[in-house]
């Protein structure tokens, strides 16, 4: 079953001077083991979605559910593991083994159980076990990432959701991330994640939701979004569409640096190919 909004709209405060509607009659349907990005502009109201999806906040009109629950119910705090940018806020434990283990136990599994996820947890985010003893606060930004994303898989949910998870991380950093992120989604959680990143993320996302101004302004494929004017693009999709403008015949709807390489040696070898037919035949 999937999370499903049906014509949700926010307010922020509301019947005051200042009231903003922060998302506007929004409809949206997430499937267990999808790869989704969520897109947009500072405001447009991407942070307000993914607190709908686990009940941290309320819709004022229209309504959510996940897996046919209401977001606030606990079953549904235990399917949603939710990942904020700023990992550092999200820890307050002593050790980094508390911290993992700090959600199953909030939510009743035994100690036996609870040690058995907790080394799953580092072992998916390849954090070393004697890494378990450490004060979380002493970590670099990168493993206080993998810390939090940790404790949130240890209570194996079936929606992971992120907001901009690699943001500030090195690029050993981000790539553990990716990773471990693809990992999971083969195993069969979905993920959400909110991303600035194109470059990173482009080549793991299977549908793309543009919020804009508090609506969804696109929602598909990167195909689609591709092939759709107007939006923000991968630096790869860039460079083609730039090429094609400039009149190189290249197929733009590329997602890695691998196929437009590939795409890029097509081509040469294609115009190569004509020009040599074209030259006249020499006499022997
Ligand atoms: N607690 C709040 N009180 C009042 N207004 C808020 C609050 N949180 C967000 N807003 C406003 O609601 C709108 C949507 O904010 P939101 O944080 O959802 O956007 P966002 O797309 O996540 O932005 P960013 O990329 O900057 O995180 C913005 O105009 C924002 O200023």
């Amino acid at each position: 079953m999937p999370i499903i909004l049906e014509n949700v709209s926010v307010f922020y405060s509301r019947n005051t001077p200042l009231e903003i509607a922060a998302l506007k009659d929004v409809n949206l349907r997430i499937e267990k083991g999808e790869f989704v990005g969520i897109l947009g502009e500072k405001g447009a109201g991407k942070s307000t979605l993914i607190k709908l999806f686990n009940g941290l906040l309320h819709p004022d009109s229209g309504k959510v559910t996940v897996d046919g629950l209401d977001p606030s119910s606990k079953k549904v705090k235990s399917r949603v593991g939710m990942v904020f940018q700023q990992a550092a806020d999200q820890l307050f434990c002593r050790t980094v083994y508390e911290e993992i283990a700090f959600g199953p136990l909030n939510f009743g599994y035994s100690r036996k159980e609870t040690e058995e996820r907790v080394f799953e947890a580092v072992e998916a985010v390849s954090l070393d076990r004697a890494m378990l003893s450490r004060d979380p606060f002493s970590l670099s930004g990168g493993e206080m990432q993998r810390v939090a994303l940790a404790g949130a898989l240890a209570l194996r949910p079936d929606y992971l959701v992120l907001d901009e998870p690699i943001t500030g991380l090195d690029p050993a950093g981000k790539k553990e991330i990716l990773d471990t992120l693809k990992k999971v989604k083969d195993q069969g959680t979905a993920v959400i994640t909110i991303t600035h990143n194109l470059k990173g993320f482009f080549p793991l996302l299977e549908r793309i939701v543009l919020v804009r101004e508090g609506r969804i302004n696109f929602q598909g494929s990167r195909k689609e979004y591709l092939e759709t004017e107007n939006m923000p693009l991968p630096p790869v999709a860039s460079m083609m569409r730039e090429l094609k403008s400039r009149g190189v015949p290249v197929n733009p709807a590329v997602f890695t640096v691998e196929e437009a390489l590939e795409e890029i040696l097509r081509v040469k070898a294609a115009i190569e190919k004509e020009e040599a037919e074209k030259q006249p035949k020499k006499r022997v």
